[in-house]
């Protein structure tokens, strides 16, 4: 049985949430029966390997689905309605002006031909449909300058490519802000930049996350970014949740194979200065071909005969603490 909600209202409470895509090999199941709660102003990180389905839940959630779509069924429940039994225009509207998104490669998602000035402008109008333009530009350079663009007023008449990777980064940040998003989602935001820069937007995020009101799904490979910015903490293997809770609790105190597999990966990572980067032995499974039971239990070390018969579902490891693995031995 699935927990109750952790947080007795969520901002985004995701209910059962499957998607497949139709693909040569057959339908990939990409996500299974995903429950989780998003709550208001927290960080949740959403972490598993690369393939386990991470993008495709934002994608659900902006409902920014691919075309070869097949299956999609559960809830998002936002606000008291269902994301996915909206029609599209109304999706659309709340992707311009109540969700916001930075991803890992900035210059995708700016339009090179136009100046960063004209895009921040533009992208007020849902929040600030009377404001004249002198006014949001003010704002514009105001939240670059923020961010840490220096001589923003002046740098705002550039265009996207006359900025440096992790200032672009800076850029997106601004525009998801400037936007007063109640959710942004920021995946893989680091990832595309070298490590000093990498460090400065984790220490930009860990600033502007005490002005900001709303929630943040902050996808990532990195469990020591994800320790570091986030108060919860979902884990996702082959489209599967097999943990979440809180970030202390899910990080401090794993429960489930897989999360102390990634765990000493990234702990082995560092001791070695990923020199030899410590592995989980075997692959993730391929989505048209999922194993029955624990999807996890092919490569788990202490999987025993009847973690192969059901799939586990997540329960509570915690009384109420709202920390909950899916694993038959726990
Ligand atoms: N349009 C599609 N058609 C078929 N399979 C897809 C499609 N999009 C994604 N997939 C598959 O779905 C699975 C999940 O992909 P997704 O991009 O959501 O994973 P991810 O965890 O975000 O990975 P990464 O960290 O590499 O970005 C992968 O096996 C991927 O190959």
């Amino acid at each position: 049985m699935t927990r109750p909600t952790q947080d007795a209202d969520p901002l985004i409470a995701i209910r059962d949430l499957s998607v497949s895509f139709a693909t040569s090999a057959g339908p990939a199941e990409v996500l299974r029966n995903v429950t989780l709660d998003l709550g208001r102003g927290r960080i949740v990180g959403l972490v598993g390997e690369s393939g386990s389905g991470k993008s495709t839940l934002a994608s659900a959630i902006t409902r920014l689905l691919p075309a070869n779509l097949s299956r999609l069924d559960g809830g998002i429940l936002y606000e008291g309605r269902d994301l996915l039994a909206e029609p599209e225009a109304a999706v659309a509207a709340l992707r311009g002006s109540r969700f916001a998104m930075i991803f890992q490669d900035p210059m995708g998602a700016l339009n090179p031909v136009f100046r960063v000035g004209t895009q921040l402008v533009d992208l007020q109008r849902a929040k600030a449909p009377k404001a004249s333009r002198r006014d949001r530009m003010a704002r514009a350079v105001a939240m670059l300058t923020r961010v840490g663009i220096p001589d923003a007023a002046r740098r705002i008449r550039d265009y996207p490519h006359q900025f440096s990777g992790g200032m672009r980064q800076r850029i997106m940040i601004a525009a998801a802000l400037l936007c007063e998003p109640d959710l942004l989602i920021a995946d893989e935001p680091t990832t595309a930049l070298d490590p000093t820069i990498e460090g400065q937007i984790v220490a930009l995020i860990d600033e502007l996350r005490h002005g900001f009101q709303g929630t943040i799904l902050l996808i990532s490979h990195s469990l020591g970014l994800v320790s570091h910015l986030c108060d919860d903490v979902a884990v996702l293997y082959a489209g599967a949740l097999v943990e979440r809770g809180p970030a202390a609790a899910v990080l401090g105190a794993p429960r489930h194979p897989y999360t102390r597999a990634l765990l000493a990966c990234e702990i082995g990572a560092d001791v070695v200065r990923r020199a030899t980067l410590a592995t989980i032995p075997g692959d993730a499974p391929d989505p048209t071909r999922l194993p029955p039971g624990c999807v996890f239990a092919p490569r788990c070390s202490q999987a025993i005969d009847s973690c192969r018969d059901a799939v586990p579902e997540l329960r509570p490891v915690d009384g109420d603490g709202g920390h909950a693995a899916a694993c038959l031995l726990v």
